[in-house]
């Protein structure tokens, strides 16, 4: 029984995957699992009767080049407990490991030998130094008043607001949607002499005229019915701060007329009253219109439009600096991580391949929604292909440069709906729903990539 025994023990022993050795109390290794030998690429016959210093610990080495120290720290504390350390292999590469050790002892409780665990923490290591080279991106120079970018037309957009914040012009910025418009007002309210000021936002097309008027200028009492007591308006709030008018293509034209007056004038009237208020905010205005188009077609006013557009930025689109990607989704990345409270570790390569690609019509706004998607969508420890929006795979075929063949991106496809049809357990309806797709796509695809049928 008791040889039994032994040999269960063994194939147990042999079975674990951590790797695991019995040394003397001077250090001459007398046994070791098969997981020690993969783990260390050294046979089982050249580490039996060696010195267990042949696997050069880096924290066993490290107490050893202290003078007065024990040759072993663990023979001399009896025990260690989830060190962390690094092994050479054979073949001269680190493995970076969790040791456990105990001495053991006879009956006599004299020290006879120790057995010592190790697990391999590769994979934790390299998930931790990606999550690390995220942080160490982001705290890098490239980001400005939270504006994150590192492509020379952004750094030449940081420049202006530097130098812009400063006067008391009136500033236009230009730019797509989701381009980054309102922080970039924000960037110069806070670089320039009016930051201990307030900062107001009124966005110009949320409201109707009437209302848009009374939030711009104020009204008295009475002034319409509803206006049961004098209101402040949003350019008094501004006060000598900075007001942002968003969405600036989409004023009415009315409130352009009274807009005008002000710029001309320096003064605003609550609504229902003749008493001028003088304006010391400056204004900052944003659209991701066609200003001079709408002039044309004489939907906004010239003389406004001259007046506004003193200085001039324009906000490249995400996709005229592709190279601020991998910049912007560390950002995200990091941010969705400490909200979602979630243990997603990093972006797989193919995930990371298809951001890449993406063209991005709804800019970096399109980009951090891709990773709340993703955060939600995510069930293991990295973002895979399958955890990010629909649009980004259907668009990546039309994308992909000329030297991605579509090979590569067929594969990401069906890896993908072999995912969710496994996730499904093999429910085409609910495999739909986790890739956003109809169910009849989800059936063509099956088809096309030969999976289940
Ligand atoms: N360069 C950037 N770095 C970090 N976050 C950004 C950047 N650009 C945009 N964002 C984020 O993207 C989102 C959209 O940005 P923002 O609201 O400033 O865009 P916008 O151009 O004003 O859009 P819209 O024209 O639709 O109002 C915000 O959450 C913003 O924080």
């Amino acid at each position: 029984m008791d040889e039994d025994l032994n040999q269960y023990w063994k194939t147990v022993v042999n079975t674990i995957q951590d790797g695991i050795m019995i040394v003397t109390p001077d250090g001459k290794i007398v046994s070791v699992n098969e997981g020690l030998v993969s783990m260390t690429g050294y046979a089982r016959d050249e580490l039996i009767g060696a010195s267990c210093t042949i696997l050069g610990c880096s924290s066993c080495e490290l107490a050893r080049g202290i003078p007065e120290c024990h040759w072993c720290v663990m023979f001399k504390k009896g025990e260690l407990r989830k060190q962390q350390c690094a092994l050479m292999r054979k073949d001269g590469s680190r493995v970076p490991v969790v040791k456990n050790a105990s001495v053991l002892k006879d009956r006599d409780g004299e020290i006879i030998g120790a057995v010592e665990t190790m697990t391999d923490i590769s994979d934790l290591v390299d998930k931790e130094q990606q999550l690390e080279t995220f942080r160490r991106e982001i705290s890098r120079e490239d980001s400005f008043h939270g504006i994150v970018g590192r492509a020379a037309n952004m750094q030449q957009v940081f420049d202006f607001i530097d130098g812009v914040a400063q006067i008391d012009s009136p500033v236009i910025i230009y730019g797509e949607s989701g381009t980054g418009k309102e922080l970039v007002a924000k960037a110069i309210h806070e670089a320039g002499p009016r930051r201990d000021k307030p900062f107001i936002k009124v966005n110009c097309a949320a409201l109707n005229e009437s209302l848009l008027e009374s939030e711009l200028f104020g009204h008295v009492k009475g002034a319409y019915t509803g206006a049961h007591k004098d209101r402040m308006g949003r350019f008094e709030s501004a006060g000598d701060g900075d007001i942002f008018l968003d969405e600036i293509g989409d004023l009415p034209a009315s409130t352009q007329v009274k807009l005008l007056r002000v710029l001309e004038e320096k003064v605003i009237e609550r609504v229902g009253d003749h008493k001028s208020i003088p304006v010391q905010a400056r204004i900052l205005t944003a659209t991701n219109r066609d200003l001079p188009d709408l002039i044309a077609r004489n939907l906004f006013r010239q003389d406004l439009y001259y007046r506004i557009n003193v200085i001039p930025i324009r906000i490249p689109p995400l996709r005229e600096r592709r190279e601020d990607i991998p910049l912007l989704a560390s950002s995200f990345f990091l941010r969705m991580q400490l909200k979602s409270g979630k243990k997603v570790q990093g972006i797989s390569r193919e995930a990371m391949d298809l951001l890449l690609r993406h063209p991005w019509p709804g800019n970096v706004r399109e980009l951090r929604s891709a990773f709340e998607y993703a955060f939600v969508a995510c069930k293991t420890d990295m973002i895979e292909p399958r955890d990010l929006p629909t649009e980004l795979m259907s668009e990546a075929v039309v994308c992909a440069p000329a030297d991605v063949g579509a090979r590569s991106l067929d594969e990401i496809k069906r890896e993908r709906l072999v995912q969710a049809l496994r996730e499904a357990n093999g429910n085409q309806s609910e495999a739909a729903r986790i890739l956003g797709i109809s169910r009849t796509s989800v059936w063509s695809q099956m088809k096309r990539y030969k999976v289940g049928l």
